[in-house]
């Protein structure tokens, strides 16, 4: 049994944001209170071993879920795999993510959807959810057997890496997400505005002579599948939202009750493209930084809820890979060990969001969206939580990480507030940075 004392508990599924103790027994979460004393708890443990936390100073919230991680198994283990993703993840804060389904082969059926389930359970730190395609080989025509994936364990359905070009074959997707019940994941991007760019199309973009891509190739497909959704009543999710455009067509759509929610990277919020050097491929990502405009309106979308969630869209990628000059590496940002950190030092701290919206938007809403366990410490549930120090600093290291990757702009780096116990299911599976 573990005995949390004098903890600031932040918990949005409770309306809690206070200093409580909390009792962790056989897995679940046995009771959040203001005040116990040591012969209530030696009652409550039942001659059950009990180790006590001192919590003053720090913050309990229930383990983090990521909608958006990628993984890279099957095809891709060189940049990462279910193991070394979900050792990330709970390093991080994590304690669910869902796998994104871009790999090699994607996940366009029910078996492969079984064997990263499969792959989660045997790895046994972070729930790994599967995230199904949702065309057959993500070529973006034929839709896959949506509900049977949803049998064997999908719990959402994208072909993130790729947009849905052909508006047909998104409607029925919608049409069939209706269904099934999980939202269609849309990573919206116009090919043919976006060609071949590697940045945001702007005044950085020309500074450094490198081709762009504008704003609209986001915002054009956003405004289609608003429609999309409108029309079909399907239930649409949008990835990685970058524009102050893309904000202002969410806010209206859901004014008129579009079944919509949209995430946001840490990446978006804390940098911009003016920030981009020619050797800095760490900070070449999909969709790419915006302006100092967008990441205001990206933050002040996150506060008002008009953007519901914080997802990382962790991608690895090898350091041979992102070594390459910037027009041949990679998009992507490995962002599992960091983001929480991330967000802490460079938006809770300076006052931009408090920490109850980013946990809020990190636990709660995405269980809610898309119908998962967790993102609660109500009693009763199973106790995936974290222990956040909000003092602890440490220098982003290559030999600290445990992801394979290290596509980080924060390498190096010292960083401050991080998780110092992780608990998946009551089981402590990281403790002062080290994942055990
Ligand atoms: N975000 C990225 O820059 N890259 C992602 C693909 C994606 O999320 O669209 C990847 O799979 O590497
Ligand atoms: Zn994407
Ligand atoms: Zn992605």
């Amino acid at each position: 049994m573990w005995w949390l004392k004098d903890v600031w508990v932040i918990d949005p599924s409770q309306k809690i944001s206070a200093s409580r103790d909390v009792l962790v027994k056989g897995g679940q979460v046995l009771e959040i209170s203001s005040s116990l004393t040591e012969k209530e708890v030696l009652e409550k443990a039942q001659g059950e071993s009990l180790e006590t936390i001192n919590g003053k100073g720090k913050f309990l919230f229930p383990g983090l879920i990521d909608v958006h991680t990628h993984l890279r198994e099957p095809g891709q283990e060189d940049k990462e795999d279910i193991l070394s993703g979900s050792r990330a993840a709970v390093r991080g804060g994590f304690t669910t993510i869902m796998a994104m389904a871009n790999t090699q082969p994607p996940i366009d059926n029910r078996a492969l959807i079984e064997f990263v389930c499969r792959q989660g359970e045997r790895a046994g730190y972070a729930h790994v959810l599967p995230i199904g395609t949702v065309t057959k080989g993500m070529l973006g025509s034929e839709l896959v057997e949506m509900a049977d994936m949803k049998e064997g364990g999908a719990v959402a359905f994208s072909d993130d890496g790729k947009n849905i070009q052909n508006s047909e074959v998104m409607r029925l997707a919608l049409e069939y997400a209706k269904l099934t019940g999980f939202p269609i994941i849309s990573h919206c991007e116009d090919k043919d505005l976006a060609g071949e760019g590697l940045m945001r199309r702007g005044v950085a973009s020309g500074r450094m002579g490198l081709r762009g891509i504008p704003a609209s190739a986001e915002s054009v497909i956003v405004a289609r599948d608003l429609i999309l959704a409108e029309e079909t009543g399907g239930k649409l999710h949008l990835a990685h939202i970058s524009t102050t455009e893309s904000v202002e067509l969410i806010r209206k759509a859901k004014a008129r009750g579009v079944d919509v929610t949209a995430e946001v990277n840490p990446h978006h919020l804390i940098f911009c493209d003016e920030e981009i050097g020619i050797t800095d491929t760490a900070l070449k990502v999909n969709p790419p930084l915006g302006s100092r405009g967008d990441r205001e309106a990206l933050i002040e979308g996150l506060r008002d809820g008009t953007i519901d969630m914080i997802a990382t869209d962790h991608a690895p990628h090898t350091q041979a890979e992102k070594a390459r000059p910037f027009a041949e590496a990679p998009f992507g940002i490995a962002s599992l060990e960091t983001a929480l950190s991330a967000v802490w030092q460079y938006l809770v701290l300076p006052g931009r969001l408090s920490l109850d919206r980013v946990i809020e938007a990190w636990s709660d809403t995405p269980a809610q969206r898309f119908g998962l366990p967790g993102g609660s410490l109500k009693p009763g549930t199973l106790a995936d939580m974290v222990l956040f120090d909000p003092d602890f600093s440490e220098v982003i290291e290559s030999a600290k990480l445990v992801s394979k990757a290290r596509n980080t702009p924060f390498l190096e780096k010292t960083m401050q507030g991080f998780p110092v116990m992780v608990w998946v299911e009551g089981r402590l599976v990281q403790r002062d940075r080290t994942v055990i």
